[in-house]
């Protein structure tokens, strides 16, 4: 069973995290998972956190020689920002000037109850969602074993505040990638993109924050992920309490799962035809699941994100005494949307790695390889894997 752990706080030394159940044999190329951390801390409206910050991992044990070796593999990200905040993050020392006005939207004061403590730093610290940047080391590691079944992932911004780009991607293109890869709010649409970020621009100006909501499709995932057998083995359920557990995510959707309501059974469902051998699917509302199983058809996930929480505009509140009080500021994104679509592509390409190894389970990816292909022939979805996956599983024998 693939899974992590990780720690760290926001200002601390390091994030880290141990991945159990990762396959021997993968070629994990670091700079493949520095670009995915690269990519997660651009993005227009971003604070002044990154521009002091500049991740990469740290690989301390389970690669060796360029490949994973089936032993644990542990990682680290550095934050360099920690210099300036040795004194604050003593582990000795209590610091004197303690934070006692907790921001509504955020951790601050649920966290403060829950944990009896008596500054709000210390909720801060780990409620921050600087542990997207370890979830997405993690999910990078990932995709350099679902590159091997050529799942391939497009992320985008499809909103910004009331800006909203409806463009519709059906298929995957590395000319769309492309696009978005460039454009500084990961939006398709040009005009939009400019809408976008004079709508960031503006709210910046007022001292206020937006959120949004972003897509992640993967493409070519494997058949059969996932179960109706048990609630908890359900591809949905795993993705979308993954998904919800992203910082400042309030809501999930699968495929055209807003929309279901407004569209009757007999268009919602993706007809079934048999070409060239072949199950297909005519259109693929459902986003890539049915009865908790993946389809074969591509998986579209939706996150809608609340505006950011920490605000400039003053406002009152009161603090942990109840008195009242301004509010007090803490350095701050304007808006987290384009990282939001980096960091769930990295999170979805866990969830999806997970499930391949329960499903096509073994230790070595020779192993994993050679159940996967048996499972493959049985039911060929009519995708073209090419030679390599093939021959990588023949020669796994
Ligand atoms: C990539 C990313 C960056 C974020 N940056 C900030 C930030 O700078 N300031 C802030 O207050 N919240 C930020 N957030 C959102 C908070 O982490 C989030 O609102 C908080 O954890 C509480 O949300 P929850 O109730 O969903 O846990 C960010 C979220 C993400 C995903
Ligand atoms: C550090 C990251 O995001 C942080 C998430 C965050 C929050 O409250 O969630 C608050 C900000 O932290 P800071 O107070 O250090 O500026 C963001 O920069 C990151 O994404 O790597």
């Amino acid at each position: 069973m693939l899974r992590f752990l990780d720690a760290g706080e926001s200002h601390g030394k390091m994030l880290v995290a141990i991945i159990e159940g990762f396959p021997s044999n993968v070629e994990i190329n670091i700079e493949n998972i520095n670009r995915q951390l690269a990519r997660r801390q651009r993005g227009y409206g971003r604070g002044g956190r990154m521009l002091i910050e500049n991740d990469k991992i740290e690989v301390i044990s389970g690669i060796r020689g360029g490949k994973t070796t089936g032993a644990p593999i542990c990682i680290a990200i550095h934050n360099k920002d920690y210099e300036n905040w040795k004194e604050i993050m003593d582990i000795e020392k209590e610091y004197k000037e303690k934070i006692i006005v907790p921001r509504p939207g955020h951790a601050d004061l649920n966290g403060i109850l829950k944990y009896n403590l008596d500054d709000i730093r210390n909720v801060i610290e780990r409620a921050s969602a600087r542990e997207t940047a370890i979830r997405v080391a993690v999910g990078a590691i990932c995709m350099e074993l679902l590159k091997i079944f050529h799942v391939k992932f497009i992320s985008r911004t499809v909103r910004i505040g009331n800006v909203a780009d409806d463009s519709i991607i059906e298929e995957y293109s590395d000319e769309i990638l492309n696009r978005i890869e460039k454009s500084p709010v990961r939006c398709l649409d040009k005009e939009k993109e400019q809408e976008m970020i004079n709508l960031i621009e503006n709210i910046k100006e007022a001292g206020d924050t937006l959120g949004g909501a972003v897509e992640v499709i993967a493409f070519n995932v494997p058949h059969g992920l996932g179960s109706y057998s048990f609630y908890d083995r359900r591809m949905d359920y795993m993705i979308s309490g993954a998904m919800m557990s992203i910082q400042g995510v309030k809501a999930v959707e699968i495929g055209d799962g807003f929309e279901a309501p407004n569209i009757l059974g007999s268009q919602f469902n993706d007809k079934i035809t048999y070409e060239g051998g072949s199950f297909k699917r005519k259109s693929n509302h459902l986003g890539g699941i049915e009865g908790g199983i993946t389809n074969g058809m591509p998986l579209v996930v939706r996150l809608y994100m609340k505006p950011i929480p920490s605000i400039r505009q003053e406002f009152e509140t009161v603090n942990l005494l109840g008195e009242k009080v301004k509010s007090r500021y803490e350095r701050s994104d304007v808006c987290a949307v384009p990282a939001l679509a980096v960091v769930a592509e990295n999170v979805l390409a866990f969830e999806i790695t997970k499930e391949i190894l329960n499903k096509f389970s073994g230790d070595s990816l020779e192993d994993v390889l050679n159940s996967f292909y048996h499972y493959y022939l049985r039911v060929d979805r009519g995708v073209d894997y090419g030679g390599n996956i093939i021959n990588s599983a023949v020669q796994g024998k």
